[in-house]
């Protein structure tokens, strides 16, 4: 019995047509997901890559990253989206990461409040390593353990209105809530923000 190679039955022509009608990505984007060990942040970006939500996740080691393309408004837009370390003693490596991003997730436990106390520390590494023009977006994650809360919403809110009023949401990898969204708000003002100094650059140019 013969195998199937991928494109069989295929004739030329239609193959010419598909790669005419296939509309190529308008602009690249790289991400980066950061905040402590455990907050979720693999899993979080499991989901929005289309991945199955696993209870018990290895933690990262150093960093990791996935591919995911999608539309905002009329442009194609794929994203490099990195996953970093939460333990501290890949730091030294996962700064290096912070550069190239030009929207950044700081995610923290809400069931976790040292997680939440520990935001300091990482917008500490934001203002070192990111690029000034990153986009940033806070995210309070384990929203479906609302039971065991211990970092109110209004907290996070605040945190983030006094952080340049940077963008907030609650989301849950588990049970999928918000996690489309986040990302998606996440890159339309990375996007808007680009069109603009893009509209700037062409009249001031
Ligand atoms: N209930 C619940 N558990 C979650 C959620 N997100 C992640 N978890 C669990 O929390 C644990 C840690 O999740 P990870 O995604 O590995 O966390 P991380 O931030 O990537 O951790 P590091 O790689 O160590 O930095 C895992 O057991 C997940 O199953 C969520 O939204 N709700």
């Amino acid at each position: 019995m013969g195998t199937v190679r991928q494109g069989q039955g295929v004739s030329p022509s239609v193959a010419r047509s598909r790669q005419r009608t296939a509309r190529p990505v308008d602009c690249r984007l790289q991400l980066i997901l950061i905040g402590d060990r455990g907050v979720g942040k693999t899993s979080l970006l499991e989901r929005f890559t289309g991945g199955a939500f696993t209870e018990n996740c290895k933690s990262t080691v150093g960093v990791d990253f996935k591919i995911r393309t999608i539309d905002v408004g009329d442009k194609k837009i794929r994203l490099q989206i990195w996953d970093t370390a939460g333990q501290e003693r890949f730091n030294s490596i996962t700064s290096a990461y912070y550069r190239n991003a030009k929207g950044i997730l700081i995610v923290y436990d809400l069931t976790k409040r040292e997680t939440f106390e520990e935001l300091g520390k990482w917008m500490k590494m934001v203002d070192k390593y990111a690029s000034e023009d990153a986009d940033l977006l806070l995210v309070g994650n384990k929203l479906d353990r609302e039971m065991e809360r211990e970092v109110r919403r209004d907290e996070g809110e605040k945190f983030a209105r006094q952080y340049c009023g940077m963008r907030f949401c609650e989301s849950s990898a588990k049970d999928n809530s918000n996690v489309d969204d986040l990302f998606h708000r996440l890159v339309e003002d990375v996007v808007r923000k680009r069109s603009l100094n893009f509209m700037c650059v062409c009249v001031c140019g």
